[in-house]
């Protein structure tokens, strides 16, 4: 690592989620080589601040520091880049591109469910990212509409993945143990919640959900706690809703399916989805139409998954609920909430005695979901306990332990810089903020009757008219024009219609031409002698000419009586 804490400006929260807080911040100066972008002086950027519990656990900082080069790597046009590391001091944070547009939860809140196509079309990509990270041997575990943001381009909106990483990295002794798991309960796979194996097929299950949630606005299982939610993953089957066409169904299914090696792979997924886009709309042609039925063939499963790594260093699995604090498996259950750190259900101690298992931080507090760490527990960085620091390895009590080596030769290359923060008493790293709350640029929410444009494609149960053709992607990394330093950042805009239908406003316009027109020339038969001309067949000029010359007689006998008196 190098000195690049004075490299950011951290300037406004943009959101706040379990490993940490997420800021808007600008580069003040570009970045070393060891950066994977360097970035410009005055440009935006995204920075994840882990939360303090991360930042002090010494697994966590190895994790970090081991995983670096895994996450500066990860780079696809659906992938939010991260671009640099920090470690500085007490702070861990990532650097990312700054995504202009809501995440997916707040969309689908704020504008309710997608069409059938619509959805296809949006998880296709998300699979598409999903496929490129599992091909590089990244599994991301806790995929949720919250970890996907939506990039304006050009009018249109693209799904981008994030929080890549950030299970794996939360994913330490110190704060789970094997029989947890890292996710969200309404996206947790049965073998995560089981504390099974789990591999890439976890991402492909959370693909399910994901496509459930944005056609119907509710994920499949849902239950007043977490512990319940857990257990409709494990046993109970998705109910088909109404409004999915029976291709999409089938995928779905197949995504849900408990047994991961029944799933497909991602890349099989992202194709399917397109082929039954193409299918279900209502241009489709009977080729499509049949592509689409048939999509089951797809579907096949990925005959290497690739494997989540084992957690080195977690303490036997027994121990786990004698550290956890009991009763608490009954707390209110927000489906939405942040990840948690929640305890499996079954394993040795089963889901039989589910009140002894999960930490009192369970999901119902989104913003305090990390359990309490006790003195002595394992895994945990205790300064004056065994490892931390100014202590000496056990094994070899003349060495420092070798996380104490990386942190130190991380902190020594950080340490002639610091983090600079707009003004001293709004320091916004003592700030704690709420999840969205200070979007100062960002307008006010519209009732939404006054924007019924910006609203996705409405939900429908039968075939949808959208034939959306995948748009080309962008230039991702194209350099984007420098903004000045404290420009206000521009109103976040939403596209009315995220899935565009080519020439569906010139029908529109047509159609009312002709209504007009018709209109128009009823009333003018019924109104005017022009249906008595057509009977007695005389032509328009005849008729003119005719009144023209009563009205000429007319004057004339005017004339001659009035020079008669
Ligand atoms: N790269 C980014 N660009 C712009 N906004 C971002 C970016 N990353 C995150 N955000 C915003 O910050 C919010 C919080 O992000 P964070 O990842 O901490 O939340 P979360 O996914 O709900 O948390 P967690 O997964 O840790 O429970 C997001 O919902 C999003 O609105």
């Amino acid at each position: 690592m190098r000195p690049v804490g004075s490299k950011y400006l951290l300037e406004e929260p943009l959101g706040r989620g379990a490993t940490g807080t997420v800021w808007r911040a600008r580069q003040r100066e570009t970045a070393g080589a060891e950066a994977a972008v360097a970035g410009q002086p005055g440009e935006t950027v995204a920075i994840k601040v882990l939360k303090e519990e991360l930042a002090s656990d010494p697994d966590i900082v190895m994790r970090f520091l081991r995983e670096r080069s895994v996450l500066l790597r990860l780079t696809h046009p659906n992938i939010v880049r991260v671009r640099d590391l920090v470690v500085e001091g007490d702070l861990l944070a990532l650097v990312m591109d700054l995504v202009d547009g809501p995440d997916l939860h707040r969309y689908l809140r704020e504008n309710g469910t997608f069409s059938p196509v619509a959805a296809s079309l949006l998880t296709a990509q998300v699979a598409d990212a999903l496929a490129a990270s599992h091909a590089d041997g990244v599994v991301h575990r806790d995929l949720k509409p919250a970890n996907v943001l939506l990039r304006q381009y050009d009018g249109q909106m693209y799904p981008m993945l994030t929080d890549f990483g950030i299970a794996r990295l939360a994913d330490s002794p110190g704060l789970t143990r094997t029989h947890e798991f890292v996710g969200t309960p309404a996206y947790v796979a049965p073998e995560s919640a089981e504390g099974r194996p789990q591999t890439s097929a976890v991402d492909v299950y959370g693909a399910g959900i994901l496509l459930y949630e944005l056609v119907t606005g509710r994920p499949p299982f849902s239950g007043a706690t977490a512990l319940e939610v857990l257990h409709q993953h494990l046993s109970a089957e998705p109910r088909r809703p109404s409004t999915v066409p029976d291709p999409l169904w089938t995928v779905m299914e197949r995504c849900l399916r408990k047994n991961p090696d029944e799933r497909p792979s991602a890349e099989n997924l992202a194709r399917a989805l397109r082929v039954v886009a193409e299918g279900v709309g209502v241009h489709a042609n009977p080729a499509q139409i049949a592509a689409a039925e048939g999509v089951a063939a797809l579907l096949a499963p990925d005959p290497a998954p690739a494997p989540v790594p084992d957690v080195p260093g977690a303490p036997d699995a027994n121990s786990a609920t004698q550290v956890l604090p009991p009763n608490t498996a009954q707390a209110a259950y927000d489906p939405n909430a942040a990840t948690s750190f929640l305890p499996h259900t079954a394993g040795p101690q089963g889901a039989a005695d589910p009140t002894t298992v999960l930490p009192s931080t369970g999901a119902a507090d989104p913003t305090t979901v990390m359990p309490p760490m006790p003195q002595g527990r394992p895994g945990q960085y205790d300064p004056q306990g065994p490892y931390g620091q100014n202590q000496q390895n056990p094994q070899n009590p003349d060495q420092p332990h070798p996380w104490q080596t990386q942190l130190r030769a991380a902190r020594d290359r950080n340490e002639q810089t610091q983090v600079q923060y707009l003004d001293p008493n709004e320091d916004p790293l003592r700030r704690r903020p709420q999840r969205q709350a200070a979007r100062p640029q960002h307008q006010p929410q519209q009732p939404r009757q006054q924007q019924p444009q910006q609203r996705p494609a409405p939900r429908r149960s039968t075939p949808q008219p959208e034939q959306y053709s995948p748009p080309p992607q962008p230039q991702r990394y194209a350099p984007e024009p420098q903004r000045p330093a404290r420009e206000p950042r521009p109103p976040r805009q939403r596209s009315a219609n995220p899935m565009k239908i080519p020439g569906l406003g010139c029908l529109k316009g047509c159609l009312f031409t002709i209504v007009i027109l018709v209109v128009a020339s009823w009333l003018i038969w019924e109104l005017t002698p022009l249906h008595t001309w057509v009977g007695q067949g005389k032509g328009y000029w005849d008729q003119i000419s005719d009144w023209a010359g009563s009205v000429s007689d007319w004057v004339k006998n005017l004339n001659s009586s009035s020079g008669g008196n």
